[in-house]
């Protein structure tokens, strides 16, 4: 994510670009615009649509349960998340799957994966969750699996497009026979195995993070939204596109060039379906509604604009239920895109390559470890003792305790009881002691000279750093939004514990703590 000098330019720059811009509109287009396809070819080549014939019929039938499935268990929450520094609800309702101990970050938020269930007998999440969550979960692995393999497909074929009967589709995209694309979904299952087993793909922890190989999706951000629900949402302020469901942004946390692949499902608010003709009014973007075409239904409509650029127009493209479209090459990186709300309620599952080279349970608790080595604790009085006392070691310590309490802990916790309620797959992991707060200080250690003044000048800026960032969480859990929360969704300041726990070497509040820090380094004099 952005540093705060790297968001300043950017707010500098945007401000100079609307400047420019003045009152007018940047021009767009739709699908019954002429030049849409030249464009799309010219400027928007990493866009590739496949439309909803072009899936396996029982796929959308068990995506479309899946998602109905987690609307009604309430697993799809607005995040609290964190722009330009002010505390904001997402306008659409979330919720994160994904291999098992991933998380996924944006907009200063860790959200921690609801692991896939893909194994009916998987014994470590046999009891996490019911029947029916479990199976939803699944369904979506099952997209997740389709769309990793006709990803490839599509990256592997780029021979100009050479059917016409599905209109439109990316440049240089061919759309598979049907034939191919009735696969059995077992197929897609097998392909996946394969590929895991030989190791390949980019959604390993480690680095490279640089996507080579076939693109592996290891999460899906779902996403939904009721815009009759919705008191007001933004207008699309540069094109005048309508109104903004997810406003413009670059996806984030992603492995640099890998793929999106995004599900669109928008319910139809009646009974039955959208049966009849369908109009094509401006952008296609309208459909008749089912009971006698009494009044039109906008659609819901994706977004396009290259970065940092008023003169390329801009381009709109229409949904239907079960479409689906992908970004691929560095699409994500050159442009952003956006969502424009239809009238009907709309689900999306957008499946990603996210980085977790420092994103993943094993990673933290593999870190975690790493610090308590360096940790003896006298058997006989339990008192805490760091065996290595060079200052880099104690730094690496302190970066690491900083990291459990604020990426994961306190992340975590912020987002209240919402992960146990539906799963209890993190619950232990998370409620397990961090014995990471244990480390201690080193004040009391009778060193001399240079040595202890190093020691003192990293404590302090670890101490420092953890006071203030300890502050900023308590500020976003007290926050007036915070508040407006239901009990179980409410955040909750964890870790917490009072100032005479006796467990707990340091204080909570470490005010006194870094004064006397402060007032060492003072005693020790300038640096010789
Ligand atoms: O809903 C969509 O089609 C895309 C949503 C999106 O851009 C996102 O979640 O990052
Ligand atoms: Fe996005």
């Amino acid at each position: 994510s952005l540093s705060g000098a790297e968001r300043e330019r950017e707010r500098e720059r945007r401000r100079r670009l609307l400047q420019e811009l003045g009152n007018q509109k940047i021009p767009f287009l739709g699908p019954s615009d002429r030049g849409f396809q030249q464009l799309w070819d010219s400027s928007y080549s990493g866009l590739v649509l496949r439309r909803s014939c072009s899936l396996p019929t029982e796929l959308h039938g068990r995506v479309q349960a899946a998602l109905l499935t987690l609307r009604r268990k309430g697993c799809l929450l607005r995040d609290l998340v964190r722009v330009r520094d002010r505390d904001v609800f997402t306008a659409v309702s979330r919720a994160l799957l994904g291999e098992p101990g991933h998380t996924y970050r944006y907009l200063d938020t860790r959200l921690f994966a609801i692991p896939w269930h893909s194994e009916d007998t998987d014994v470590k999440g046999q009891n996490c969750c019911d029947p029916d969550l479990r199976a939803a979960c699944k369904a979506l692995w099952e997209l997740n699996n389709f769309f990793c393999s006709d990803v490839e497909g599509q990256l592997a074929g780029r021979e100009p497009k050479t059917s016409s009967e599905t209109e439109p589709v990316g440049p240089g995209t061919q759309e598979k026979p049907v034939a191919q694309l009735k696969h059995s979904l077992s197929d897609y299952h097998i392909a996946d195995k394969e590929e895991h087993a030989s190791g390949q793909g980019c959604s390993h922890p480690s680095p490279p993070q640089v996507c080579t190989g076939p693109a592996k999706f290891n999460v899906t951000l779902l996403n939904y939204m009721d815009p009759a629900a919705m008191s007001q949402l933004k207008e699309e302020p540069y094109y005048g596109m309508g109104k903004m469901a997810v406003g413009w942004h670059h996806d984030e946390n992603l492995i640099t060039h890998s793929p999106v692949a995004v599900y669109s499902y928008s319910c139809h608010n009646d009974r039955g379906k959208t049966n009849g003709r369908r109009e094509r009014s401006r952008g296609g973007c309208y459909s008749e509604s089912s009971e006698g075409g009494s009044g039109e239904k906008a659609c819901w409509r994706i977004g396009l604009k290259v970065a940092w650029d008023i003169h390329t127009p801009g381009l709109m493209l229409p949904l239907e239920s079960g479409d689906c479209y992908y970004m691929r090459d560095d699409l994500n990186n050159t442009h952003q895109h956006c969502v424009l709300a239809g009238d009907t309620a709309r689900f999306s599952s957008t499946h990603r390559v996210a980085e977790c080279s420092s994103g993943t349970l094993t990673y933290i608790q593999s870190q975690c470890q790493e610090a308590l080595s360096n940790l003896h604790t006298d058997p006989e009085t339990g008192s805490h003792r760091l065996l290595a006392l060079l200052p880099i070691t104690l730094q690496h310590c302190e970066e690491i305790h900083n990291e459990v309490e604020f990426e994961w802990l306190r992340q975590y916790w912020f987002q209240g009881q919402r992960y146990a309620r539906f799963c209890s797959w993190w619950t232990s992991p998370m409620e397990q002691r961090f014995t990471m707060l244990f480390l201690a200080t080193v004040e009391e250690e009778g060193q001399a000279g240079e040595g202890r003044r190093e020691m003192a000048e990293t404590l302090l800026s670890a101490l420092t750093d953890r006071q203030q960032q300890r502050q900023t969480w308590r500020d976003r859990c007290h926050s007036s939004l915070a508040q407006t929360l239901p009990p179980e969704e409410a955040p909750v300041d964890r870790p917490f514990w009072g100032v005479d726990d006796p467990s707990m070497p340091l204080p909570f509040d470490l005010a006194d703590i870094i004064n006397r820090v402060e007032s060492l380094l003072w005693r020790l004099g300038p640096r010789c």
